[in-house]
């Protein structure tokens, strides 16, 4: 089986793509990471971000054993990623890598943007989570700081809202639920709420198997 879950920036993906994952003892992919890695080397090799030749390269020279990298989680990195993850070529060299952790046995769980709508259109179950941007930013301001960062809620809600606009608003596999998808709103739900609603639409799909 394969579940698709995407949402906008800190909308909580990837901590139900990971309890989800463990739940039905299914291989998670935070597809995030890979655009977030691309957009490190690329800052790494002082390069500009819109250098579609570079970052083709830096793609096609990922390695997944720096995927654990916390430099990745940066807020830096993140809205450096969603500039490079609009360069068509740099989707195209990231695709199958994707497609061949969605079929491996024994079942995926992915969580992006673009998962239910262009990596995997035919997921057994499809997930479009989101949350009030506010309810967002507090999240992420808490995670940082819980971090030692010294996060600021306003700039961080400004970050999550710019990186929506350009993943909504980009050419190329834009940020929107797939017809299919289930959404789910979890601004009043805390994380084992929202695993159990989660858990809920699996079972639903899987029952109509
Ligand atoms: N239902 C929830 N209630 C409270 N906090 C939550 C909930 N879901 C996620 N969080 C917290 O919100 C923050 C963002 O969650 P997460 O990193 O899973 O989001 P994401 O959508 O994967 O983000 P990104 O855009 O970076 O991929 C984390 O600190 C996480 O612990
Ligand atoms: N399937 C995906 C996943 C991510 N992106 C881009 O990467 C940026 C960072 O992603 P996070 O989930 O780690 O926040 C994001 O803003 C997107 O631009 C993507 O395009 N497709």
């Amino acid at each position: 089986m394969i579940i698709a879950i995407d949402g906008p920036a800190a909308s909580g993906k990837g901590t139900l793509g990971k309890r989800l994952a463990h739940h039905y003892g299914y291989r998670h992919l935070d597809t995030g990471v890979i655009y977030r890695a691309v957009a490190y080397a690329m800052i790494q090799a002082g390069a500009e971000l819109s250098n579609e030749v570079l970052a083709v390269a830096a793609a096609l020279e990922l390695d997944p054993e720096k995927f654990g990298n916390p430099i990745l989680k940066t807020q830096k990195v993140g809205d450096a990623a969603s500039v490079v993850s609009a360069i068509p070529q740099v989707r195209e060299v990231l695709v199958n890598f994707q497609r061949q952790f969605a079929a491996d046995p024994p079942g995926a769980v992915l969580d992006g943007r673009d998962i239910g709508t262009v990596i995997c259109p035919d997921a057994d179950v499809k997930i479009f989570v989101v949350a009030d941007p506010r309810v967002r930013a507090r999240r992420r301001t808490l995670e940082a700081r819980a971090r030692g960062e010294d996060a600021d809620e306003e700039a961080v809600l400004a970050d999550i809202l710019k990186r929506d606009e350009r993943d909504k608003n980009r050419a190329i596999a834009p940020l929107r639920p797939a017809p299919d998808a289930h959404t789910l709103d979890n601004s009043n739900l805390d994380i084992e709420a929202g695993v159990r609603a989660a858990i809920a639409i699996v079972e639903a799909a899987r029952a109509r198997r």
